[in-house]
């Protein structure tokens, strides 16, 4: 007799099913990943190995973006999934065949290839969105021995890329680690940006001959990192520069309140922080000149999206264009700040050129000099993209 095709599959009827209910009530209003914790915690019906399972077909549905749109929900989350998995397993192959899922690529998941900034490969791009990202941990000055030691012993795997710990994406590092403490979760790109700081630090010493606003060894280097976040990049930043005076912002008061939380975890003491909106001149901060500014600006996150599929789903280009704005007007606002002959780290997590270069060029043509410029390619690396730039104000700039 020959084997039933169907049989045994109900249970992976019912997590298809599942899915597709689950995205045809999804709007793309707030991250997928809330919106499901959000649902399983209402639905308790769901044991873990359901959510893990009915997670990955919501994900791997969006991961073909707004692609394959003649094909019916169950198709397409079947599509999604046999392009994001190395194996697959012998239940979902039949699925496959029964729904009649084509066994196709387009090459159309990212239909804006001609907006990418230089240097980016498309294709190797656009494959990114079928591989979720691993988890990177960046070890802090003097943890390397301790924290490599936790690790074994939880035996939890990583590798160790440099500075940088590569471990599977649902490692639960907090479980082991202090964080924030001996060892901060920060991206492979993120923790590249490390590379500005240094040359920043060395460029800051050759300046301090010519102007002796700008500090020199022995003095302290005064940091303004103005769209802060929970401060991942000041962290980096103190960790790389040494004694800073570090002023941190940002217009929200809820991450600056975790900022705080953060860097208690992390023994920075001395700082000062404030909510503002970089796009306005602050009355305190204008005052002020600082030897840096970071602006690690609000972007559209397209470097992002292999971990957040559902944004590359819902996208549409006039986000460039109100970011690019918004970008705009927070350089023009925040460089005012920096110090003659000083310097402003430009950060973006976007891959778009209209975030990144045209930005760069805006400022050049205002007369400032790039010092470096670069794409961080994650999309090879199972890592985010993004793009950072380190200009220099002109000495004689007001
Ligand atoms: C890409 S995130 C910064 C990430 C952070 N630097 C880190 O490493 O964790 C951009 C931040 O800019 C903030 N932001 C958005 N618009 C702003 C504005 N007009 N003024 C100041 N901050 C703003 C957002 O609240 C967000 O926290």
């Amino acid at each position: 007799m020959l084997p039933d095709p169907q049989k045994g599959l109900g249970r992976y009827y019912s997590y298809l099913n599942s899915a597709v209910k689950i995205i045809g009530s999804y709007q793309g209003h707030e991250p997928l990943a809330h919106f499901l914790k959000n649902y399983f915690s209402r639905e308790k019906k769901y044991g873990g190995s359901d959510r893990k399972q009915v997670t990955q077909l919501c994900y791997a549905y969006y991961r073909l973006g707004k692609d394959f749109a003649d094909l019916s929900f169950e198709q397409r989350v079947l599509l999604g999934l046999r392009l994001s998995s190395k194996e697959i397993a012998a239940p979902w192959n039949a699925l496959l065949a029964i729904y009649k899922v084509p066994e196709t690529f387009s090459g159309a998941v990212f239909p804006w290839k001609d907006q990418l900034s230089g240097g980016i490969d498309p294709a190797a791009f656009e494959h990114s969105f079928f591989v979720q990202p691993d988890l990177f941990l960046r070890i802090r000055p003097g943890n390397e021995a301790p924290v490599i030691k936790k690790l074994e012993q939880a035996a939890l795997p990583f590798q160790k890329e440099g500075d940088a710990l590569r471990l599977p994406n649902t490692a639960k590092a907090g479980e082991v680690l202090a964080l924030n403490s001996e060892a901060v979760i920060q991206d492979l790109s993120s923790q590249r940006i490390a590379g500005f700081l240094h040359r920043f630090k060395s460029l800051a010493l050759d300046v301090s001959q010519i102007s002796p606003d700008v500090p020199g060894p022995g003095s302290r280097v005064s940091v303004w990192d103005c769209c802060a976040a929970s401060g991942g990049k000041s962290i980096l930043a103190a960790d790389v520069l040494g004694t800073i005076t570090l002023t941190v912002s940002d217009i929200r008061p809820s991450i600056i309140a975790n900022l705080k939380k953060r860097f208690h975890e992390a023994g920075i003491k001395n700082f000062r922080s404030l909510v503002t909106d970089a796009t306005k001149p602050d009355g305190q901060l204008s005052r002020e000149r600082f030897d840096l500014v970071i602006a690690d600006v609000p972007c559209s996150g397209s470097g992002t999206w292999s971990r957040t599929p559902e944004r590359l789903h819902y996208f549409s280009t006039d986000e460039i264009k109100t970011y690019a704005g918004l970008q705009r007007r927070i350089l023009a606002n925040v460089t005012q700040s920096v110090k003659p002959g000083g310097f402003f780290l430009y950060i973006t997590c976007s891959v778009f050129r209209a975030e990144n270069e045209d930005q760069v060029a805006w400022l050049q043509q205002r007369g400032w000099v790039v010092k470096d410029q670069q794409v961080l390619e994650g999309y090879k690396l199972k890592a985010d993209t993004m793009f950072g730039a380190l200009l220099q104000k002109k000495a004689n700039f007001i």
